[in-house]
């Protein structure tokens, strides 16, 4: 259209006002996603239970006939994402404007800026990532396969001197923890009274306990951080001031250790070390150096609090799984005896010729999801989705539990049943869905740790399955105990991961001893 006249532009300006406009009021119009009525100024506020929530919304699912769901929380609209095909759709295809987090105060006050997970979508996120990305990509984590393996041995070991084989959630954590630190940082963790080790557990707890719905009236209502500390029934402040420390502390002490070990020249090859040369090489003594560090402590710092609360949960699982399931087991250990035998202990090389071992760890990822309700994501703008609204800025909540738990996918979600993977002549069957693609969260947003996961759940569960026997321990009257699975699932949190494990390892055969003192001099 030639508009070389004042009367013809602005007939253009008041053409495109009407369109934008006239798009702006449908999209007013559409109705919301459905879901339980709001009260006036508390919104859902009471419909969302502080215990299982993930629970709930299955059950809105069915109520409600939709698979996504609306509430509105006073301080933010929220959307719950129940299936695979929602969260693909949103979260995946339109990442660009669904890639962003939700920022509580309490996060601010605790001081939890530094977790990639919950970094807002922008500079700082792009830049942490990035540097994590060039170290645990698919094509990186070979390098680490030698570090997850002695780790493994040296738990494998710790087993063998525990007390009557008993398995605790304290030890997995320790194995957990010892790979990461090697890998990430250089540093051979002493223990678990390590102060290393305890700092990231009591930052984590603060993290988790922050999580719980309704847990901080300030989350809900920002306009209360303005309340002074002296007003009854104020803790977050003290509750900000004793955690945060102790969260910044995980993100400075093992960094300076390792600065520390490079400048005494005795720092052995780890991501740190490597992400520390890099940076002096690029950025050397320019103004962007400090920035720059800033980054890679960013990256440092969730490496080792990602990985471990997931991984640990994970492994926590399959071990319960095991001592639950006595006949998954022994077929396990039957496919490792016969490609592997009884003399060696498994190497990462051995996974292809594992497929049973293989869907036992797709298994593991499924049936107790550690992260039931994912990290939400946070939506910048206005979206339209299968005749809904999606309000901008609304929190949007994947559903992994209710993902993992599909009955179409996965019949008798319930039972812990690696076969579902495996096809008649006992290989992956690709027409069954991979949990570890949506476990791991999604879009631009997805798990940056996720190869790295999935090679230490391969080495922990066929090393432990080659040499042990998972059993339930003994109760009080001298006889296994019946384990029930929903006993151990905490009932708040974001992650999920039993308090005890209940069970005993026992080695199953003399020469099982011997490979298991042999494997660590
Ligand atoms: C079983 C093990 C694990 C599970 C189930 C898991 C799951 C997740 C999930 C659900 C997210 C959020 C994704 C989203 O926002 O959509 C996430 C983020 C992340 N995970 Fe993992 N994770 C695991 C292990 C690890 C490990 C071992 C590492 C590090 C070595 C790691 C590093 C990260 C990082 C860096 C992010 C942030 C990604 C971003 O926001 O850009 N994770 N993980």
């Amino acid at each position: 259209m030639d508009v070389s006249t004042p009367t013809q532009l602005l007939c253009a300006i008041f053409l495109v006002v009407f369109v934008v406009s006239w798009y702006a009021e449908k999209r007013r119009r559409l109705p919301l996603p459905p879901g339980p009525k709001p009260l006036p100024f508390f919104g859902n506020l009471f419909d969302v239970p502080r215990s299982r929530p993930y629970l709930e919304y299955v059950k809105w699912a069915y109520r409600y006939d939709s698979d996504v769901l609306f509430i509105q929380l006073p301080s933010q609209p929220a959307v719950i994402l129940n299936t695979v095909e929602a969260a693909r759709d949103l979260l995946d295809k339109r990442s660009s404007i669904y890639s962003d987090k939700p920022q509580t105060v309490m996060d601010e006050l605790v001081g939890w800026n530094w977790a990639i997970p919950t970094m807002p979508y922008g500079h700082r996120w792009r830049q942490s990532r990035r540097y994590f990305h060039q170290h645990f990509h698919a094509g990186a984590v070979h390098k680490y396969r030698e570090m997850q393996t002695r780790g493994v041995r040296a738990y494998l070991r710790r087993q063998l001197e525990a007390d009557g084989g008993k398995a605790t959630t304290l030890s997995v954590m320790h194995l957990v923890s010892a790979v990461i630190m090697d890998v990430t940082y250089g540093i051979r963790i002493k223990g678990m009274d390590d102060s290393f080790v305890t700092e990231i557990q009591d930052a984590i707890i603060s993290f988790n306990e922050m999580k719980v719905p309704g847990a901080f009236w300030v989350n809900v209502f920002p306009f209360l951080k303005h309340l002074p500390r002296w007003v009854p029934g104020v803790t977050f402040h003290r509750y900000g001031e004793m955690h945060r420390p102790r969260v910044a502390a995980v993100r400075e002490h093992p960094f300076s250790q390792t600065v520390q070990d490079m400048e005494h020249g005795v720092a052995p090859p780890s991501v740190m070390q490597s992400l520390i040369q890099t940076i002096q090489k690029r950025y050397g003594d320019s103004k962007e150096y400090e920035e720059q560090e800033g980054f890679i402590k960013d990256a440092g710092s969730t490496a080792y609090g990602a990985a471990v609360e997931t991984t640990y949960a994970t492994i926590c699982w399959f071990i319960l799984a095991m001592a639950i399931y006595p006949q998954v087991q022994e077929k396990a250990q039957r496919e490792l005896d016969h490609v592997i035998g009884r003399n060696r202990l498994p190497e990462y090389e051995d996974l292809d010729s594992l497929p049973y071992i293989q869907a036992l760890v797709l298994e593991s990822l499924r049936w107790i999801p550690n992260i039931p309700m994912g990290v939400p994501h946070r939506v910048l703008e206005e979206d339209e989705y299968r005749g809904y609204r999606i309000p901008k800025g609304s929190t949007m909540i994947p559903n992994i539990w209710a993902m993992c738990h599909e009955e179409a996918d996965y019949p008798n979600p319930y039972v812990f049943d690696p076969e579902r993977f495996l096809t008649k002549d006992w290989r992956i069957n690709p027409e069954v869905r991979d949990p570890s693609t949506f476990v791991f969260g999604f879009g631009r947003r997805i798990c940056a740790g996720r190869y790295f996961a999935k090679q230490s759940l391969f080495l922990t569960i066929s090393s432990v399955l080659s040499v042990y026997n998972v059993r339930p321990m003994n109760g009080e009257d001298n006889k296994p105990l019946s384990l029930n699975i929903s006993d151990y699932i905490p009932k708040e949190g974001l992650f999920l991961h039993p308090e005890r494990l209940d069970c005993v390892f026992v080695p199953r055969s003399a020469q099982a001893t011997k490979l298991i003192r042999q494997s660590v001099e």
